[in-house]
């Protein structure tokens, strides 16, 4: 007997996507893989009070893991849809008193308020507004989907493709798009921001940051916004040519900004094509800039052997003033969605065949302009990627790091779970640089992680003493659980698995923030702030001009938006 659903289709049938454009009014996704099994649509809005738990939550944890996931709301335009162009839909695990409860919001971004008052998919493929419907010429596109942290009492949801949006931490509402009181108005912002806990800044910028932030523009700005919520620097910046700059590393006195091989040309844009296309015969490049006083002439560019560059682990000076920058570098194109011009997507089984090394470089900020660079080490016993430290050691010499890893060695289920979703990151390590340490748990034959987040335990300031928070991904059963780690003794196994009874997606990233925190801030801002000021009125970009240097601090006039 046929099954239910063909019958459905033959009684009534609808033409869903004609030549890989959506024809239909039906909501129903694309039969990809981007779409099936553990990556199917979740779009969960909801709150499940005291999830149960098996082991025990420890008493001193008092605060919410945040983290953040792309979930498209609508079947796509496109049935060539990737995973990255899904709407950001935030989770909160909060914990505290040793229980746990779930809520999740989707971040209420100017794409979604269009959307949503259509009933459809407006915005079309990945960054490309030549694909888009003419309802939405000049709306920002961005999902917010990739990172969600802590600032001055607000969440801030971003994606690198856009502007920040702001999050109640304790309802998930939306606030709306936030400038920073009109400060930041560039069209595009990093989703790595970092946070320098000796000055309480937040060093942030955006690449691709001329024109409308989607244009292939070869402008980078680079700001610090101080613990006062004041932009004290802002400095624009060229590229050499317009590559994606996903995450960044800051030391006491120097940015660095990576810059993968995969680049944009505007002309295949306006062809309807790819955003980003890999060039596997183009280095690997570091700008480095000053994180005081810069002025536009002072980026240097240091280059490598063609490769991709992943997340950061972290970065510090030495005190002869070299910067030590460590991050995760594939040897070959990760976002295999987006192959080089001349071939074909890759797959999910080829990217978990890359090799991720975890990558220390001495960078002398004295060597001169395009100098080449080699590793000063190379760590290729695991393939990790999603690195976290104690945070509390940002922009410091720092020993302790963590990470998801592919372990190939370990038995994968694939008739029960089919390919890896995200990847075959079955494992999480625990590493030190003074090879102290070096310990790893594996989820087992049907399971992955997504990447963790670093608890410091109370009252403790020792560096990596406290707890390991992160996502376990059920391929067979499609459901997710929370496990808490004690930080030093992964090995062991997790402390406390807390079970959320229904799949999330997988996300990108997060971050736990102490109850103490969010409460504070809220009391200041009752007593002497006041409330998050969303932005006041549109970006430069879409009053029709490119930014004209509407930002001018360093003495420098902007010189942004040319392209
Ligand atoms: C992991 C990297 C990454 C880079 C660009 C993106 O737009 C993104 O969206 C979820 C994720
Ligand atoms: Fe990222």
């Amino acid at each position: 007997m046929a099954h239910i659903f063909e019958l459905a289709e033959t009684l009534s049938p609808k033409n869903n996507y004609v030549n890989g454009v959506k024809a239909s009014d039906q909501s129903k996704f694309p039969a990809t893989e981007v779409f099936q099994g553990f990556n199917r649509p979740s779009r969960i809005e909801g709150d499940v009070h005291d999830l149960e738990v098996t082991g025990h939550i420890p008493d001193d944890i008092d605060g919410t893991f945040f983290r953040i996931q792309p979930d498209h709301r609508f079947p796509p335009l496109y049935d060539s849809d990737i995973h990255f162009n899904g709407d950001g839909n935030v989770t909160a695990i909060r914990i505290n008193g040793g229980r746990a409860h779930f809520k999740q919001r989707y971040v209420h971004t100017d794409r979604y308020e269009h959307e949503t008052k259509h009933g459809k998919a407006l915005f079309g493929k990945y960054r490309n507004p030549y694909t888009d419907n003419e309802a939405v010429k000049g709306v920002i596109r961005t999902a917010a989907n990739t990172n969600i942290f802590f600032w001055r009492g607000m969440l801030l949801a971003t994606k690198e493709d856009g502007p920040a949006y702001a999050m109640e931490p304790e309802t998930l509402n939306t606030i709306g798009r936030y400038d920073f009181e009109g400060q930041v108005l560039s069209p595009t912002m990093t989703a790595h921001p970092k946070f320098d806990p000796k000055t309480g800044e937040m060093i942030c910028y955006g690449y691709e940051a001329g024109g409308d932030g989607n244009d292939g523009s070869r402008d980078i700005v680079v700001y610090t916004i101080n613990q006062d919520g004041v932009k004290t620097e802002e400095c624009w910046y060229k590229a050499p040519f317009c590559g994606i700059i996903h995450d960044c590393g800051i030391s006491d006195n120097w940015v660095v900004l990576p810059m993968t091989p995969l680049k944009c040309d505007p002309e295949r844009l306006k062809n309807g094509e790819n955003h980003w296309a890999w060039d596997p015969n183009e280095d690997q490049w570091y700008g480095l800039v000053p994180r005081r006083g810069g002025k536009p002439e002072d980026i240097k560019w240091f280059r490598s052997t063609n490769a991709f560059q992943g997340h950061t682990v972290s970065c510090y000076e030495t005190p002869e003033g070299k910067v030590v920058f460590d991050l995760t570098i594939a040897d070959g194109n990760v976002f295999f969605w987006w192959p080089s011009v001349d071939t074909l997507a890759g797959s999910v089984a080829k990217r978990n065949k890359l090799q991720n090394s975890t990558t220390r470089w001495i960078i002398d900020p004295q060597a001169p302009n395009n100098s080449w660079i080699d590793p000063a080490e190379e760590r290729k016993d695991f393939s990790g990627e999603f690195s976290r430290i104690d945070d509390r050691f940002t922009a410091m010499k720092y020993n302790h790091y963590w990470q998801a890893v592919i372990d190939g060695s370990k038995p994968y289920n694939f008739q029960k779970c089919g390919s890896p979703a995200g990847g075959l990151f079955n494992t999480l390590g625990h590493f030190t640089w003074d090879n102290s340490t070096t310990e790893t748990f594996w989820a087992g034959p049907c399971a992955t992680f997504q990447e963790p987040a670093f608890i410091p335990r109370a009252g403790s300031t020792e560096e990596g003493d406290g707890y390991l928070v992160g996502l376990l991904n059920h391929l067979d059963e499609l459901r997710n659980d929370v496990c808490i780690f004690d930080a030093r003794k992964i090995a062991q196994g997790p402390l406390a698995v807390i079970h959320l009874p229904f799949k999330l997606r997988l996300g990108l990233h997060g971050n736990f923030v102490e109850q103490s925190e969010i409460t504070s801030w809220k009391e200041r801002r009752e007593r002497e702030l006041g409330p998050v000021q969303p932005a006041a009125g549109p970006l430069p970009w879409q009053k029709g001009g490119v930014n004209n240097g509407v930002n001018v601090v360093n003495g420098t006039n902007g010189v942004n938006g040319t392209h």
